[in-house]
């Protein structure tokens, strides 16, 4: 893919002040407001039984906290986190390395857990459920099996992709918390809270400027956020008015809703090429020279969110709002 700016997924460039950015305990933790009450409660309820919290996944799109959210999990469970993902296991020793080494209560973070190993889903079951591992030495006649006990620990997993996920490892996480887009309001307090980090003035105009234009997402609104400093440093005086605000966003090519050029050329081409849909996956992505997966997990959920695109059975349609945004006129249904 492109590098794009308002591209939800993570790059070497965010890596470097996300971490200084990341709320750190749940009160910190701005909007997801029903994921944040279901969480609070079965956290203080697992504190007063002094047991590990249930396995929790957490799905949305990319750059909606996750991560976040599981680092903010153990902080408020006062256990070590484990960082992992799930391509990052391939062998069933990987991860009886790993969780042999938990303590009493630990998270063990799994991200993009839908794309581990079948193999390791299978030695993850008795793991999640009874606390312990089965695991094969030897081989051929020589083998056999041994199960090692494991302490309590928190199975925290992440995925973009729910529907990915196979139906027995669903099923073994008591909580499911799914992250949604974050309003404006929400978008508004993490770019001021995030400037206040980076030590730098903006107004409150400013912030919801560049909220307004970040998808709906804590990671993209951030990312601008610095580019904004950096524009405020070398063309004012290092604070971010609304005027600066806008004349940098408009100098990033980032429009009012947020869409970039491949949002754009995405929808003219559903328009131009296709009337409109209904038009499958596959036909859009190769008429954009995209893939189908970072159509579908990346750039379509926003697209539907503002009510640019609808799934139907038939395939993918422009709705009239998207018509409008792009200067065309909607064809009349007969
Ligand atoms: N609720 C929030 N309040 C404040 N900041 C947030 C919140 N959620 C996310 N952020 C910020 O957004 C950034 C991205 O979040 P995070 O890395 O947790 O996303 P993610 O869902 O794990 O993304 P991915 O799917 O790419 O792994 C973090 O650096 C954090 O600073
Ligand atoms: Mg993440």
């Amino acid at each position: 893919m492109s590098e794009r700016i308002i591209s939800s997924e993570s790059n070497d460039f965010d890596e470097q002040y996300e971490l200084s950015l990341r709320p750190q305990k749940l009160s910190q933790y701005i909007g997801q407001h029903k994921v944040k009450e279901s969480l609070s409660i079965f956290i203080e309820a697992a504190k007063l039984r002094q047991e590990s919290l249930d396995h929790v996944l957490l799905y949305g799109p990319p750059g909606l906290g996750k991560t976040t959210l599981a680092t903010v999990i153990s902080n408020e469970m006062d256990v070590n986190i484990r960082l992992t993902s799930g391509p990052a296991i391939e062998r069933p020793g990987d991860l009886a390395a790993i969780v042999s080494s938990l303590q009493p209560g630990d998270v063990l973070f799994i991200d993009e857990i839908h794309r581990l190993p079948r193999a390791i889903e299978e030695v993850l079951y008795p793991a999640m459920e009874d606390f312990c591992l089965d695991i094969v030495v030897g081989k051929g006649p020589e083998a056999r099996s041994i199960r090692l006990d494991l302490p309590p620990f928190t199975l925290v997993g992440a995925t973009t992709r729910a529907g990915a996920l196979s139906a027995p490892l669903r099923d073994r996480f008591g909580v499911l918390l799914r992250l949604d887009f974050y309003d404006e309001e929400a978008l508004v307090e993490i770019v001021l809270r995030s400037s206040q980090l980076f030590n730098v003035e903006i107004d409150r105009l400013a912030a919801r400027e560049i909220a307004r234009r970040s998808r709906g997402t804590p990671r993209i609104a951030n990312r601008l956020l610095k580019r904004v400093r950096d524009y405020a440093q070398v063309l004012g005086d290092g604070s971010i008015s609304h005027p600066l605000a806008n004349q940098a966003l408009e100098l990033l090519q980032v429009d009012p809703q947020g869409l970039d050029h491949i949002d754009h050329k995405l929808m003219v081409s559903m328009i131009e090429r296709f009337r409109g849909g209904p038009v499958g996956l596959d036909t859009i992505a190769a008429s954009i020279g995209e893939e189908s997966q970072t159509i579908e997990d990346v750039y379509e959920p926003y697209l539907m969110q503002i009510g640019f695109i609808q799934r139907t059975p038939r395939g993918r349609e422009a709705t009239k709002l998207a018509y409008d945004h792009f200067g065309y006129t909607y064809p009349e249904q007969s």
